[in-house]
């Protein structure tokens, strides 16, 4: 893949800060840089913590979707999953009613500073206002240890869950819990995240069988195409999901699940978040309706570039972020 010139890549580039309407990995402002790329609008918004060599992946699939044609579409619309935060129980209803339709729901647990206790209200809540027919998901973000993991997910499988999402750090965390949770006759599936999306090498999950289902998501994968060989490689079922992204790069994400096989995906996607941002950089928000949202590129807004611009000192660390990234990618020396 030919990657564009650095100052092609920078003249296309708009840096926006949008806020969140509920707090969600302890993020009340979201940016992302936006770029008005030839093949359509395409987003780079790795964490501002993430170091350049995480983020440099995150470049290599925005300049892969704003700047090269896209695989093939197989579907219009994308099935998603209510995400809920780790919010108390009575903001739970508030949260769901922003994702209308929605007949899956992925809640946060194992939240620093907060305890079992808070999880099972959180998800007890959850289930009651969805009804037993929903499927319930949860999220521990490598949150517990393989103790807590197993005592948690023992507690919480009493409402029924779809499966657990990295609920420890490593690989052979995730194993174990999966051969402990099956001894005890606990019904629960694992799923990786971090441990596709943050590893080395993001097949070791699938060789070890440390889990029954990955989430793939394109930013950290490189992009779609490179997304779709790990999918194809892994011959796991898949989850495609995003991180907190405007509908630009929720729009990354429909791609990705669009392209899949049919019957590699694993229920309702992880890309109904822009429902939590309080702002967005098209008018045609990628928002739930009905349980889904459409697959397609939406037209960046000029008046809502502007009015989310993020502070000049804002835009100048993320175009220096963008060049360090760039290099890492194009200059042989800086591997
Ligand atoms: O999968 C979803 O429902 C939404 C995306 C999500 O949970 C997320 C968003 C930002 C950062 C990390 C994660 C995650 O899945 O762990
Ligand atoms: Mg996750």
């Amino acid at each position: 893949m030919g990657i564009p010139p650095l100052d092609e890549v920078l003249s296309a580039v708009r840096v926006v800060a949008i806020p969140t309407r509920t707090r969600f990995r302890g993020i009340t402002v979201r940016e992302a840089a936006i770029f008005a790329a030839p093949e359509g609008a395409s987003e780079f918004s790795p964490f501002t913590e993430y170091g350049d060599a995480e983020a440099s992946a995150w470049l290599a699939a925005a300049l892969d979707f704003g700047w090269q044609p896209q695989p093939k579409a197989h579907r219009e619309r994308i099935e998603v999953n209510a995400t809920v935060p780790a919010v108390t129980p009575a903001e739970v209803p508030g949260i769901l009613a922003r994702f209308p339709g929605c007949r899956t729901a992925k809640v946060k647990v194992a939240e620093r500073g907060q305890s079992l206790a808070d999880d099972i209200a959180r998800v007890r809540a959850v289930r009651a206002a969805m009804g037993p027919a929903a499927r319930v998901r949860v999220d521990a973000n490598t949150g517990w240890s393989v103790a807590e993991a197993v005592t948690a997910l023992a507690a919480l499988a009493e409402f029924g869950l779809d499966y657990a999402e990295q609920p420890c750090v490593s690989v052979g965390e995730l194993a174990e819990v999966r051969t402990r949770l099956a001894a005890a006759g606990v019904p629960v599936r694992i799923a990786a995240d971090e441990s596709v999306r943050k590893a080395a090498d993001p097949l070791a999950v699938a060789r070890a069988g440390a889990a029954d289902l990955i989430i793939v998501k394109a930013q950290p994968l490189g992009g779609v195409a490179r997304a779709l060989e790990i999918v194809a490689e892994a011959g796991l079922p898949v989850v495609v999901s995003s991180a907190l992204d405007t509908s630009v790069g929720i729009a990354m994400g429909t791609q990705l699940a669009a392209a899949l096989p049919d019957g590699m995906l694993a229920g309702a996607c992880g890309l109904g978040t822009v429902a939590l941002l309080d702002g967005d950089v098209t008018r045609a928000s990628l928002v739930p309706e009905e349980g889904s949202i459409p697959v397609g590129r939406p037209p960046l807004d000029p008046d809502l570039l502007d009015r989310y611009a993020a502070a000049p000192e804002r835009i100048a660390w993320w175009r220096e972020r963008v060049a360090r990234c760039h290099a890492l990618l194009t200059d042989p020396r800086e591997r």
